[in-house]
C-alpha cells in the first residue's frame, strides 16, 4: 500500500486498525496516529509509527484519514482538521451515527468521504467491515477496500444500512464474546478449569463458524448433523429456546439498533 495513513483517535478502534495494518507488513513510517494521551501509543511510536497531539499536522501528511473518536467529538475533529483537508484526500470515517452529508457539511474542500464500520477483530486481521461511500470515483473505492481487506472481509453496502452494519457486524463482537463467556462458565459447571473450558469453547466457536463461512450452508443444516434423535444436543438447544436464546439475542440486536442515535 503506497498511502500515508492518519489515524485520528488512537483508542480502541483506531488501535486495533493500526495494528492490523502494521501486521499485514504496511509500513509504520507512513503511519500516524494521534490522540491526546500520546503515551497511551508508547508500543506504536517503539515500532516507528509516527504519534502525536495535533491532528492538522497529522492530515497534512497523509492521503488517507480514518476519524476513529467517538461521535460527539467528530464535530470538534473536522473543524480542527478542515483548513488542511484538500480535495485529494480520502476522509474514512469508522464513527457511528454520523453520515457522509455531516461530514461534508463541515468540510470546504469536498474531499472524498467514505464510511467504513469495522470491528475491534480488526487489530487481528478478522474484522468484517461494512463500507459506504456516495460517487466515490472507482479507484478511491479501491483504495479504501485494499485498506481493510487487510484488516480481514469487506462488504459494500448503501450507507442507509451503516447503523444496521454498526449492530451486527460492530456490537457484534460483543454479543458473540458474551455468548463465549457463557458457554465458558457452563463448561467449569460440567467439570473443566477455565483453562481448558476458554480453549474448548473458543475453537468450537471458530470451528462452527468456519462451516457456514467454508460450505455456504445455513445454521439448521448443520445443527441437524449435530442433533441425535433424543440425544442430548437436542435436549440442551430447545431448553435454551425455552429460556428465550434467540428471542433474547434478536430483542438486543433491536434494542442496539434503537440506540444507536442519542
Ligand atoms: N470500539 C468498537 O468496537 C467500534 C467503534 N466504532 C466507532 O469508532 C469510534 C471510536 O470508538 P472507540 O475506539 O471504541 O473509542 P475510544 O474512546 O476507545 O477511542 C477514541 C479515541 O479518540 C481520542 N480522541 C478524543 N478526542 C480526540 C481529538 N480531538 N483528536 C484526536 N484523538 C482524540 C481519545 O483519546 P484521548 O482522550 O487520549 O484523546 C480516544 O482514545 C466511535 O465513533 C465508535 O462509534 C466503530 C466500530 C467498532
Ligand atoms: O457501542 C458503541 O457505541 C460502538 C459502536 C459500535 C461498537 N461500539
Amino acid at each position: 500500500m503506497k498511502n500515508n495513513i492518519a489515524i485520528i483517535g488512537g483508542g480502541n478502534l483506531g488501535q486495533a486498525i493500526g495494528s492490523g495494518l502494521l501486521s499485514q507488513g504496511f509500513s509504520a513510517k507512513k503511519l500516524t496516529i494521534t490522540r491526546h494521551k500520546t503515551e497511551l501509543l508508547s508500543k506504536f511510536k517503539t515500532l516507528g509509527v509516527h504519534v502525536t497531539s495535533n491532528n492538522a499536522e497529522a492530515v497534512k501528511e497523509a492521503d488517507v484519514i480514518i476519524i476513529a473518536v467517538k461521535p460527539y467529538k467528530i464535530e470538534s475533529v473536522l473543524k480542527e482538521i478542515q483548513p488542511e483537508v484538500k480535495k485529494e484526500h480520502l476522509l474514512i470515517s469508522v464513527v457511528s451515527d454520523y453520515s457522509i452529508k455531516e461530514i461534508n457539511a463541515h468540510l470546504t474542500s469536498s474531499p472524498t468521504v467514505f464510511r467504513a464500520m469495522p470491528n475491534t477483530a480488526s487489530s487481528v486481521n478478522e474484522s468484517m467491515t461494512c463500507i459506504a461511500s456516495n460517487n466515490a470515483k472507482t479507484k478511491d473505492e479501491t483504495v479504501v477496500k485494499s485498506i481493510f481487506d487487510a484488516l480481514g472481509t469487506t462488504i459494500r453496502i448503501d450507507e442507509s444500512l451503516m447503523d444496521a452494519a454498526t449492530v451486527l457486524g460492530a456490537c457484534g463482537v460483543a454479543y458473540v464474546l458474551r455468548f463465549i463467556r457463557g458457554m465458558i462458565q457452563g463448561g467449569i459447571e460440567i467439570g473443566f478449569d477455565a483453562k481448558t473450558a476458554t480453549d474448548i469453547a473458543t475453537q468450537t466457536v471458530k470451528g462452527a463458524s468456519e462451516l457456514l463461512l467454508q460450505q455456504g450452508n445455513h445454521p439448521e443444516a448443520e445443527i441437524d448433523k449435530v442433533t441425535t434423535p433424543k440425544g442430548c444436543t437436542i435436549a440442551g438447544l430447545n431448553e435454551m429456546e425455552h429460556g428465550g436464546f434467540s428471542s433474547a439475542l434478536i430483542k438486543g440486536i433491536k434494542t442496539s439498533y434503537d440506540n444507536i442515535s442519542d
